[in-house]
């Protein structure tokens, strides 16, 4: 079982590491929005010039970020396809959420289509992603002090493992409540899914028609970008349940980190690509195309294959798609694959999901790094989660998950790492 409270151990170097990481995470997202729209786009320069406040500050940036997140939350609470139940809760109950996010995804889609057939200018989206990423970064701060003061009437029971130090800068940034919601409306499963998620690949959509506006048409890399990011979104809506057995919402405490990271890092940084790609055409032939199709085909095969393969497992062991898979027993009652993918790798969706990021990266060329700098965090990233589930599953399995290591001496890359 995860340690608990003040014992358990403090990550990011403490509160010192969590109050350096409130700034340096938005701080590093202005910087790469500022280098992506300048012209020399170097990752390791300096920035090209620093904004003042009336470049970033718009309310209406603000009350277009609120709308944004208005429509998300109502879309969420529209009669859902199916009710899912989370993870068994310390106090033996289970929460329930709609599974309704590919549905919001694709209304989202239509009411976009009739607000550009309305004369929508789509297209000046990305003139205001500045000002956008700063209200985000606003509104996660303002957020994140709302959730901590509720979490202090949170009972005992509702809190995160990670983020009751009693520190309440670490506390703000880990998150202290496990599960906040108010009724029906869970917020980290909310913000985890939708209005990032889907903010994302709105971004990326208007980057493509600013593009088309000025050169006549989007590019071929343009049309990858956009393509394979669409498909990663589309996928982590279809398969929304599967969130509900992530560590982030299982584990995790919902404070700046993670609300930043929703609602500001992923539709700001993630769409970096895209905004590279409107100020930095590059020219595509079809073979080098095709090879990043599939590799992009190769990774989303590795990292869809094995999610599904765990989800299906830990749905129903007996089921005929996973039933002859080779496992090992634990002391808990639960099991542990040791072949098909599980076999591979300790980690096979990383590695897939990884893949995918390269062939995000690689219609940009190999002329600049920032359109890899995805790929990098990414890597950290993973490390990061990897180091974190590894002593989890140790605390948790014990000998068996030793022995599992023993079985599969390989983390993420096989024979690399
Ligand atoms: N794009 C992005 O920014 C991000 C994407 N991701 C992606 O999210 C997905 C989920 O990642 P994450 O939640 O970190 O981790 P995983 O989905 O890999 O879940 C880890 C858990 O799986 C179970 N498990 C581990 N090994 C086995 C095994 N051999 N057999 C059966 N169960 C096993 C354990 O939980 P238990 O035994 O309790 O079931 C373990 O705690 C990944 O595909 C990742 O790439 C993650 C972070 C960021
Ligand atoms: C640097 C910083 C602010 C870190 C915060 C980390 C978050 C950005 C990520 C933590 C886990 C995430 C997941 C996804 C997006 C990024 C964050 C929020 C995810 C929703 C992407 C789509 C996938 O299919 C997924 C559903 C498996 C995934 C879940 C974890």
């Amino acid at each position: 079982m995860a340690p608990h409270g003040p014992r358990a151990p403090l990550e990011f170097g403490g509160p010192l590491g969590a109050a350096a990481l409130m700034l340096l995470l938005p701080a590093t997202m202005f910087y790469l929005l500022l280098v992506a729209r300048s012209g020399p786009a170097r990752l390791l320069g300096p920035p090209p010039y620093l904004p003042g406040l009336q470049a970033l500050w718009s309310p209406r940036a603000l009350l277009l970020c609120l709308a944004w997140l208005g429509l998300q939350a109502a879309l969420y609470l529209l009669p859902a396809r199916k009710v899912a139940e989370g993870q068994e809760l310390k106090d033996k109950s289970r929460l329930q959420y709609p599974i309704n996010g590919f549905q919001a995804l694709v209304l989202t889609a239509l009411l976009a289509g009739l607000g550009v057939l309305a004369g929508l200018p789509l297209a000046a989206l990305p003139e205001m992603l500045l000002p956008l990423a700063f209200a985000a970064t606003l509104i996660a701060f303002v957020f994140s002090l709302l959730l901590y003061l509720k979490s202090q009437v949170a009972p005992a029971s509702a809190l995160a493992p990670g983020g009751s130090s009693g520190n309440p800068i670490y506390d703000f940034f880990m998150g202290r409540e496990l599960n906040p919601r108010i009724c029906f409306l869970d917020f980290k499963y909310f913000c985890e899914l939708r209005p990032g998620l889907i903010g994302w690949v709105l971004i990326n959509l208007a980057l493509l028609v600013q593009e088309a506006e000025l050169r006549g048409s989007p590019s071929l890399a343009m049309w990858l970008v956009n393509g394979f990011q669409l498909l990663y979104v589309g996928d982590a809506l279809w398969h929304e349940e599967a969130v509900l057995t992530t560590m982030d919402i299982t584990h995790d405490g919902f404070g700046f980190m993670l609300v930043f990271g929703d609602l500001a890092w992923v539709p700001f940084t993630y769409s970096l690509q895209a905004q590279f790609l409107v100020h930095h055409p590059q020219a595509l032939g079809l073979p080098m195309a095709s090879t990043i199709c599939l590799i992009n085909a190769i990774g989303y095969y590795i990292f869809r294959g094995a999610n599904s393969q765990k989800n299906t497992f830990r749905k129903n062991p007996s089921d005929p798609r996973v039933a002859d898979l080779e496992t090992i027993s634990t002391a808990t009652g639960r099991q542990l694959l040791v072949s098909g993918w599980w076999g591979m790798v300790r980690h096979p969706n990383y590695l897939g999901d990884l893949i995918m990021a390269l062939a995000w990266s690689l219609p940009c060329g190999a002329s600049h790094l920032l359109p890899y700098f995805y790929l990098l965090y990414f890597t950290s990233l993973l490390v990061h989660r990897e180091a974190h589930d590894e002593r989890q599953c140790l605390q948790k399995y014990g000998l068996a998950w030793h022995e599992y290591c023993r079985r599969v001496p390989y983390r993420i890359v096989p024979y690399i790492y």
